[in-house]
């Protein structure tokens, strides 16, 4: 059985995470947490969620619950998170990170944490977008170099904060990597007013911010004639939840390392 305890408990993934663990025979909600001074510590998790009570409060500290879980699962915010993962190594605890919009500072303070717990993470925890990763890096190989313009194009709800999504910059790191690119240099972030035409080999990114759009990402190939378009569409956040229980179920058994969910699902 593994006991998961979920960070951002009353947020939009924190909800939907304590409905997935809850639908895993092997895992069990063993707390939530709430932002430090929430009105809505001591709040049962089950009622934050929809589910009924379940005789879990939430707490706004983890020290409150250091004894209770195994795995953590952090949907939050970038400072959030590395405290969080801080907080795990120290006290010998796995976690799965789904935040997304780190900066290269904080991606690089999470990264020293690699030999010193074990963690997953990942900017997509859905199957069918790890899937999507594969095959950009084969359209990538087959057409990029062909003269086919990249773009990747993301969707979200109007309440995100990030952009562009994880999941459009890992988009577009897979297909840069497998084509001996960078997005440092070939990553286009905004095009407005007299920009030009665009060049042979960046990658262009294009965000909308919409209604309660849950999470849509086309990466296409364009050329004279043609164009080929890999789209995913998200339509519930449960598959992400479910990936991040999957995720956490598995991290249990591994030892130090920074892993994700291609190594998750077997898909390296
Ligand atoms: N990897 C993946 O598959 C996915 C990743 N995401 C990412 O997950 C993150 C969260 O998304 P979403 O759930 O929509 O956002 P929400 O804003 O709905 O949820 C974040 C929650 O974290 C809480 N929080 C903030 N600070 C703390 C703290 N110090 N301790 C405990 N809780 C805290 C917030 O509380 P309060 O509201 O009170 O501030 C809020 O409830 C984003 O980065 C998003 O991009 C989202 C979906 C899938
Ligand atoms: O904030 C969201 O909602 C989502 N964020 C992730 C991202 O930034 O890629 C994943 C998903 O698309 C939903």
């Amino acid at each position: 059985m593994t006991r998961i305890a979920i960070v951002g408990v009353a947020g939009r993934m924190g909800r939907t995470l304590v409905n997935a663990v809850e639908q895993q025979a092997d895992a069990s909600l063993a707390g939530g947490i709430v932002e430090p001074g929430s009105s809505l510590a001591g709040a049962d998790i089950g009622e934050l969620a929809g589910v009924g009570k379940r005789g879990v409060a939430a707490v706004d500290s983890l020290d409150a619950i250091v004894d209770d879980f195994d795995v953590l699962i952090d949907f939050t915010a970038p400072q959030v998170t590395l405290a969080n993962l801080a907080f795990c190594a120290e006290h010998g605890k796995r976690i799965v990170i789904g935040t997304t919009g780190m900066n290269d500072e904080e991606l690089a303070e999470l990264d020293s944490y690699r030999d010193k717990v074990a963690m997953v993470f990942a900017p997509n925890m859905s199957v069918g977008v790890n899937l999507t990763l594969k095959l950009l890096e084969t359209a990538a190989k087959a057409l990029g170099d062909e003269g086919y313009d990249i773009e990747v194009i993301e969707s979200h709800h109007r309440h995100k904060v990030d952009a562009p999504s994880g999941t459009a910059i890992k988009m577009g790191e897979v297909v840069a990597e497998s084509l001996g690119r960078t997005l440092k240099e070939h990553g286009v972030f905004e095009r407005v007013g007299q920009c030009g035409p665009r060049t042979d080999k960046e990658i262009g990114f294009a965000t909308v911010r919409a209604g309660d759009i849950v999470g849509e990402h086309t990466v296409m190939f364009a050329t004279e004639g043609e164009r080929i378009e890999i789209t995913h569409k998200a339509s519930s956040r449960m598959t992400f939840a479910k990936g991040a229980v999957r995720a956490a179920r598995w991290v249990a058994n591994q030892p130090h390392g920074r892993y994700d969910m291609q190594d998750v699902l077997g898909l390296e």
